[in-house]
């Protein structure tokens, strides 16, 4: 090392250790305030390998760096604090602190003395011109003998670490997420910036221990390094493949993910793949296409885990939950899924959050007849008007995505109402509501934005809810022993829970063995074990939707289920009745705004339920499908859509059952998502010169629980 630069370590506390540089140049001299306890002065060596040491060591993320670094020929104080990089313009000394040479610092004068204390409240002490970079949004950390090198994706081959350094560059390639309006507040863009020091073992100490904190902290560990990815050529604007290559694969290199690539050349490919090969070596698997292409993967990795655990695959006793965690590119035509994931489908933002690795569990939705077990869906189920468009776009997929808009406008003008009938067991809305139609509530129900609580909830409560479903045996014995009957109400008591997270301990139908599925089997069996009857609901709709997730998209921001939730275990069924024609247009209409509130419509019910049961009333029983093959089953009249029988829009698949059970299987895919954000108003920096980075990404996310 460099004696004209030595290191100084001073050990503030048994929890702190802070690393200042001093150098001869008097713009990058410092003395600290922090100097209480300091215990000082070891040798340039010595520091150098403890800070290699601390690096390593697990713990790391207690220590402190503070060093002065150039920033475009600007001089910079940049501070590694906890899971935060922090860098604030070095002004020119004043008259009167030229006298006093100590240089303001950026840490509070009260300085906490454990990263417990530093915590939450941390980003509120930084100066005010400070830029905050979470570590969770760090991409990737690059040192090189010259910017351009530092610009490089990252080398496998790294020197050996007692090797001499020589690199003064450290680029940092992070993740900012754009808050610009309303409406435009969830698109991610990759920014970079680069630090220069003359001295190249801070270069490098800055380095390890950034790279070491990222490694232990919770997202960094959830990073992936090996990708399956899986590209649909045929979906959208058939541009699939152009999309990856231009948008995807640098974020991917960028990032040193090593993708393997698979484009699909027929429909079911993907699932036939996720079936059959070993998948041993891969940490998720990664899909580019519409929504018909992200089902084929939760559908291909779903059924591989029932065929691994040996379990019926027509009548699976549970749905048990894949060990992949799936990533999404938008390629398709609608993007519902992404979309209602990210707030947008915009491919930068979506391909981000799989660099970011941050997951979340997504519920995913059993479909069955009375036989046996169809499909999963992750999207929506919709019969009637919906299942119209989709059996009816199919056959003018050449039009692109006008053969929604043409599709559409037929099924919409033919629509006679479908005659249905539903059993479901109705829960309650957040907040705790009277088991009522939502269109009569006083308080809308909470939207799902990043870190929502109801999710989080149902989440963490996925281990306890599972040791309170009972099995069969327990459920006889618990009709002989009454006091059991009510394990939930002793488990709120134990934990204090509030009302809406009991509403999610609730237990659920979907434990019991497919073979009970049957409405009267869940109808008696339920009445039993939670006092409540199900609900029966019979008509004439225009459309019948199972909405897993808020099916947002750009032609509908809100989604036609705006008050769904990416992962409680829940899912909005939505009935429109058939009034006028009129009407229908207003329910139309009503989904495609951004104000809109389908609920306020009165010829138009939402109940929230995990589970529900629909039939035709009347309908022959011959001619139900076992597989929910893309065949129609009664004939069609002249136009292609049959005014008695409807067919349903699965995820943008169709299947002509007449008699469905759609099922929400709680968090049952963990996908690379943080969820939406609410818009707030980005802080305002006062140094223009300065780049603009992004407030902490916790800083950025809100509770669920406003509008
Ligand atoms: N090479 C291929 N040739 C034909 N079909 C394919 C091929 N690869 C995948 N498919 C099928 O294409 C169908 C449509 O794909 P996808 O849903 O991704 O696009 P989309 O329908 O345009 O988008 P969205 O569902 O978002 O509206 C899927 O059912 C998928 O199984």
């Amino acid at each position: 090392m460099d004696k004209q630069t030595p290191y100084i370590s001073f050990s503030l506390t048994t929890h702190f250790s802070i690393v200042l540089q001093t150098q001869s140049d008097p713009n990058m001299t410092q003395s600290t305030e922090f100097g209480k306890s300091a215990a000082v002065a070891v040798s340039a060596a010595a520091a150098a390998a403890a800070a290699s040491a601390s690096a390593s060591s697990a713990d790391c993320s207690t220590d402190v760096l503070l060093n002065n670094f150039q920033l475009k020929k600007k001089s910079y104080r940049v501070l590694l604090h906890g899971q935060r990089v922090v860098w604030e313009r070095l002004q020119r000394p004043t008259k009167s602190a030229a006298h006093n040479e100590t240089v303001k610092t950026p840490l509070p004068d009260d300085v906490p003395t454990t990263e417990q204390q530093l915590g939450s409240n941390a980003s509120c002490s930084y100066g005010e011109h400070s830029h905050i970079l979470h570590m969770d949004d760090i991409i990737s950390v690059r040192r090189g003998d010259t910017k351009q090198a530092s610009l490089q994706p990252p080398d496998l081959e790294e020197p050996p670490a007692d090797a001499k350094p020589t690199a003064q560059f450290l680029t940092i390639n992070y993740a900012e997420r754009l808050s610009k309006s309303k409406v435009d507040c969830n698109r991610w863009q990759l920014r970079r910036i680069t630090f220069y020091n003359a001295d190249a073992y801070i270069v490098r100490q800055w380095e390890l221990q950034l790279l070491a904190r990222l490694a232990s902290s919770p997202a960094g560990g959830q990073r992936v390094r090996r990708l399956l990815v899986f590209i649909n050529p045929y979906g959208g604007r058939k541009a699939g493949s152009q999309t990856y290559e231009r948008y995807v694969r640098p974020l991917f290199q960028l990032a040193g993910i090593d993708a393997t690539c698979i484009t699909t050349q027929r429909a079911n490919q993907i699932r036939d793949i996720l079936l059959t090969h070993d998948l041993s070596c891969y940490d998720a698997v990664c899909c580019v296409g519409g929504d018909g292409t992200v089902a084929e993967v939760i559908n291909g990795l779903v059924f591989r885990r029932i065929r691994e655990l040996q379990l019926d695959e027509q009548r699976p006793a549970y749905i048990p939950r894949p060990s992949l965690p799936v990533a999404v590119i938008p390629a398709g035509s609608t993007d519902t899924i992404v979309y209602s994931m990210h707030g947008t489908a915009d491919v930068r933002t979506a391909a981000i959050h799989v660099l970011l690795g941050q997951r979340r569990g997504l519920d995913v939705c059993s479909v069955s007849n009375s036989r046996s077990l169809l499909r999963f869906c992750a999207s929506v189920l919709s019969y009637g008007y919906l299942g119209d468009v989709a059996a009816e776009s199919e056959q003018y997929r050449w039009m692109g995505t006008k053969r929604y808009e043409y599709s559409g406008v037929k099924a919409f003008l033919s629509n006679r109402g479908y005659d249905a009938e539903l059993h479901l067991l109705e829960e309650p809305l957040e907040p705790e509501t009277p088991q009522s139609p939502v269109s009569v509530c006083s308080e809308p129900p909470s939207v799902c934005y990043a870190n929502c609580q109801r999710c989080s909830i149902a989440s963490s409560l996925q281990e306890q809810r599972s040791s309170l479903f009972p099995t069969e045996e327990e459920h006889k014995e618990q009709h002989h022993h009454p006091k059991s009957l009510a394990p939930t109400a002793s488990l709120n008591h134990e934990l204090q829970l509030s009302a809406s997270e009991t509403a999610l301990l609730r237990p659920r139908p979907s434990t019991l063995p497919l073979q009970q599925s049957t409405p009267a089997a869940y109808g008696s069996d339920l009445s039993l074990r939670s006092g409540e009857q199900w609900k029966i609901i019979r008509g004439n709709f225009f459309m019948i939707c199972g909405a897993n997730i808020t099916c947002a998209c750009a032609r509908s921001p809100n989604g036609i289920s705006r008050y769904s939730h990416l992962g409680d275990g829940c899912l909005d069924l939505i009935l429109v009745r058939k009034t006028t024609l009129l009407n229908n247009l207003r329910f139309l209409l009503n989904t495609a705004g951004r104000g809109g509130d389908i609920r306020s419509l009165p010829f138009v019910e939402v109940y929230r339920t995990r589970k529900f049961n629909f039939r035709t009333l009347n309908a022959p029983q011959e001619n139900y499908s076992i597989a929910g093959s893309r065949q129609p089953i009664a004939q069609s009249n002249s136009d292609g859509i049959n005014s008695e029988y409807s067919s349903w829009n699965c995820d943008g698949e169709v299947v002509t059952d007449l008699d469905v059970t759609m099922s929400s299987h709680c968090q049952l895919i963990d996908v690379f998502m943080r969820g939406p954000h609410s818009y707030s108003k980005p802080r305002k920096l006062v140094v223009s010169s300065a780049p603009t980075t992004p407030a902490s990404s916790s800083d950025n996310v809100y509770c669920c629980c406003k509008d």
